[in-house]
């Protein structure tokens, strides 16, 4: 059977799966497509990294090469018909053996009896099986030994400057099995011959090579191992070939044998993964003719490949990290974000690594840097967004602490800023350190020096306003003080009680400067703003008491502190008891005592600090200057007098005695009257009352309230009269009323009418 260019087949015959088998370069020497397809989902063998084998099978065409690949290794290679005798295998086929991580080639014939011109394919194909296989199986018929050309000796003259052109670096460290399977053998000549001759002609053959410089003295040996080995004939002794077949398939599927034809070192070291790259690369450059050179092909498929693995492995680690754009950029703060990023990106590293660590060290290596650094950079946006968020949470935590830590009336405030700071500054350095990345030399340096700057911002303006409301608070407690103790000294006013006034003053004042000191401490303040507060506080402590004092000698306030203070001395005696005054009481100087002494409180007022107390601001008080001092004076006179001017009076009321001999005169003239009253039980008891009511009211100094009443009891009376008249006139009528008028005016009414 004759298949076309690039057939693959795999389908089953007699009832038997066929193995499945790929033409990998068809008759017109173009490489498939479907290899990498076959190597993964018809053979199975992607995934095998180094541990499989590449046989291929060199000899002249028909020379039974397909029938011997198929007892070998199960496969199912097209095999000439007995009666067509034509060319069967075009190319180069591939299958993977029955039970075997092996791939064998059977390539094309040699001797080009139906090639015609083509005979640069033997050295293409040749190139081509040395670049991949490890072992070369050399098939020939018996009689072919020691003839040349029979031999094949040509193919393997190629064979060898090829492997000189690809390997001459790698020699007697990486060698290729050249396996001689003597065809047809009778056994008249020992295989110990037969191996004896073909050796003589490949050394013959070698030596005729041209070696590259350097090389000139290089062996066969450094290159190649031989086995050789004899095969009955297949028609003839159809048994024996079959026992022969099985001992030789031994020697390759069980390691155990002693002459086991896969040695590591025949190994071409291409990962099942990328064989097909390498095979195709390998094609295109022997189609191109271009220098095979093997370590950049090993190069260019190890870049190949580990782009691919890395881009596989860079897809799913990012299908991974997805979920974490949207919380973070939202400015929440990821918990476990560090391992999570460092368990995505290891996996994909891992992943990484175990495909593509078979390739190329040197690619590999800087491939892995790649995708390390891919993946670190990715990563490296959801760390920056997680260490600004990280920020925020911590300067939000530092504005918490220090809030809810100020409501109360005691704190330190150095200490609740301390303790705030070590708290949030804690709260970013452990979310920090959970977020860096093994193998990144990523720091958060920065961020934290920017986190304690503008915790340092906030702390120094949250005691700027602390300090504000820590003086307010002084201030108020230093006016409710001065209200209550210097408002006692000015509502019982003294002479003395201004310098009273000042010391208390400078006493509540030292005592809250002293707070505001300690208060201070606790603030971090210096000494400067410790001294401006200071000035400051005296500065308003002084403006406090001003105002105080001001409010306390507004012109009447004063002036009732001055009569209470005069009618206190004036009109009470010692005992707090209202004088009474008597005629022979000294009115005068009582007065003019009471008056100096209310008077004395508006004498010179300067208060002030003492002169030694560095000051700038208006630092002393006239608390009545000498305008307000006289005008003052000459008002509380007026008032002053007014009570003296009473004090006169009553005196005057029970001084206005009648003389002794107008009582007696008074007595004679009224004895006939007085008798009666005496004798008159009515009279006596009705004069009685009256005169005990008039002691009473004399005693109780009321003539003045009783003055009043009768006053008003006249006055009241008179208006009721008025009202009556009022009232007759509007009953009788005007004319009338008028008419009577005139009567008894003796005028004439109409007169009267027109008036
Ligand atoms: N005498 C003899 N004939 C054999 C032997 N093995 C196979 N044949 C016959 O040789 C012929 C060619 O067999 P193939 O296996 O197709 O040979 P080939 O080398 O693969 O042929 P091409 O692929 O065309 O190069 C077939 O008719 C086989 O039956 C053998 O050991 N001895």
């Amino acid at each position: 059977m004759t298949v076309g260019p690039n057939q693959t087949e795999t389908n089953v015959v007699n009832g038997n799966q066929k193995l499945p088998r790929l033409q990998i370069i068809d008759g017109s020497q173009n490489f498939t497509n479907d290899l990498q397809r076959f190597m993964k989902d018809e053979w199975h063998l992607a995934d095998h990294g180094f541990n499989y084998n590449l046989v291929a099978v060199f000899g002249s065409q028909s020379t039974g090469k397909s029938t011997l690949l198929n007892r070998l290794f199960g496969t199912d290679f097209d095999v000439m018909s007995e009666t067509a005798r034509r060319q069967t295998t075009k190319g180069i086929w591939m299958s993977r053996g029955k039970d075997m991580d092996v791939l064998i080639m059977d390539v094309e014939g040699t001797d080009g009896r139906e090639r015609g011109e083509d005979q640069d394919f033997e050295r293409k194909s040749a190139l081509f099986s040395m670049a991949t296989s490890n072992v070369i199986i050399v098939n020939l018929w018996e009689h072919q030994v020691g003839l040349y050309n029979g031999a094949n000796m040509g193919l393997l003259k190629t064979v060898f400057e090829v492997n000189l052109q690809l390997f001459q670096a790698a020699r007697g460290k990486e060698k290729t099995l050249l396996f001689f399977v003597v065809r047809d053998h009778v056994g008249t000549t020992p295989l110990a011959n037969l191996s004896a001759t073909l050796t003589a002609d490949l050394e013959r053959i070698w030596d005729g090579v041209a070696k590259p410089e350097g090389l000139e003295s290089c062996k066969i040996g450094d290159y190649f191992d031989t086995m050789f080995t004899g095969l009955p004939h297949k028609v003839l002794l159809p048994e024996k070939f079959d026992q022969e077949a099985i001992k030789l398939r031994e020697r390759f599927t069980n390691p155990n044998n002693k002459d086991f034809v896969f040695k590591p070192n025949y190994s071409k070291r291409v990962p099942a993964d990328g064989f097909h790259v390498y095979a195709g690369g390998i094609w295109d450059q022997i189609m191109a003719n271009k220098d095979l050179d093997l370590p950049t092909q090993q190069e260019l498929l190890a870049q190949y490949r580990c782009d691919e693995i890395a881009s596989v492995a860079f897809e799913a680690f990012s299908a991974k990290i997805k979920g974490f754009r949207q919380p973070i950029e939202s400015g929440k703060v990821l918990e476990d974000l560090g391992p999570q990023m460092e368990e995505i990106r290891n996996t994909a590293i891992k992943h990484f690594d175990k495909d593509a660590s078979r390739y190329h060290a040197e690619v590999y290596k800087r491939k892995r840097a790649e995708i390390l650094n891919k993946t670190n950079s990715t990563l490296h946006v959801f760390y920056l967004g997680q260490l600004k968020n990280l920020t925020k949470k911590a300067l939000t935590t530092f504005k918490t602490i220090v809030q809810e830590r100020l409501k109360g009336d005691k704190y330190d405030f150095a200490e609740v800023v301390m303790e705030a700071r070590q708290k949030s500054e804690g709260l970013f350095l452990e979310g920090a350190k959970a977020i860096v990345l093994t193998e990144t030399d990523w720091s958060y340096d920065e961020d934290y020096y920017q986190l304690q700057e503008e915790i340092s911002e906030i702390a120094a303006r949250s005691r700027v306003e602390e300090t504000k409301k820590m003086v307010k608070a002084l201030e108020k407690s230093f006016e409710n003080q001065v209200n209550e103790h210097i408002g006692l000294y000015l509502n019982k006013p003294s002479p003395d009680m201004w310098s009273k006034i000042l010391t208390k003053y400078k006493s509540i004042r030292d005592s809250i400067e002293d707070q505001l000191l300690k208060k201070a401490k606790s603030f971090n303040s210096t000494e400067e703003e410790n001294s401006q507060s200071v000035h400051n506080f005296r500065k308003r402590s002084w403006q406090i008491l001003r105002k105080k004092i001001d409010d306390e000698v507004a012109d009447n306030v004063f002036l009732l502190k001055l009569r209470e203070r005069f009618e206190e001395k004036f009109r009470y005696d010692d005992a707090g008891v209202p004088k009474v005054w008597k005629p022979e009481d000294d009115i005068d100087t009582p007065f003019r005592k009471a008056r100096e002494e209310a008077i004395e409180l508006l004498s010179d007022v300067d208060l002030g600090v003492s002169s030694d107390e560095e000051m700038d601001f208006e630092e002393t008080l006239v608390v009545f200057s000498e305008t307000r001092q006289h005008d003052l004076t000459t008002r509380f006179k007026r008032e002053s007098d007014a009570f003296y001017l009473e004090a006169k009076r009553s005196v005057v009321a029970t001084q206005a005695r009648i003389p002794v001999y107008v009582y007696l005169f008074m007595l004679a003239l009224g004895w006939n009257e007085l008798m009666s009253i005496l004798f008159s039980p009515t009279y006596l008891i009705l004069f009685s009352f009256i005169g005990v009511l008039l002691t009473v009211i004399y005693y109780l100094n009321l003539f003045g309230p009783l003055e009043s009443f009768i006053r008003l009891v006249v006055s009241e009376f008179l208006g009721l009269g008025r009202e009556k008249v009022t009232g007759y006139i509007e009953e009788k009528g005007y004319p009338k009323v008028a008419e009577r008028v005139a009567k008894i005016l003796g005028e004439d009414p109409k007169k009267l009418k027109t008036n």
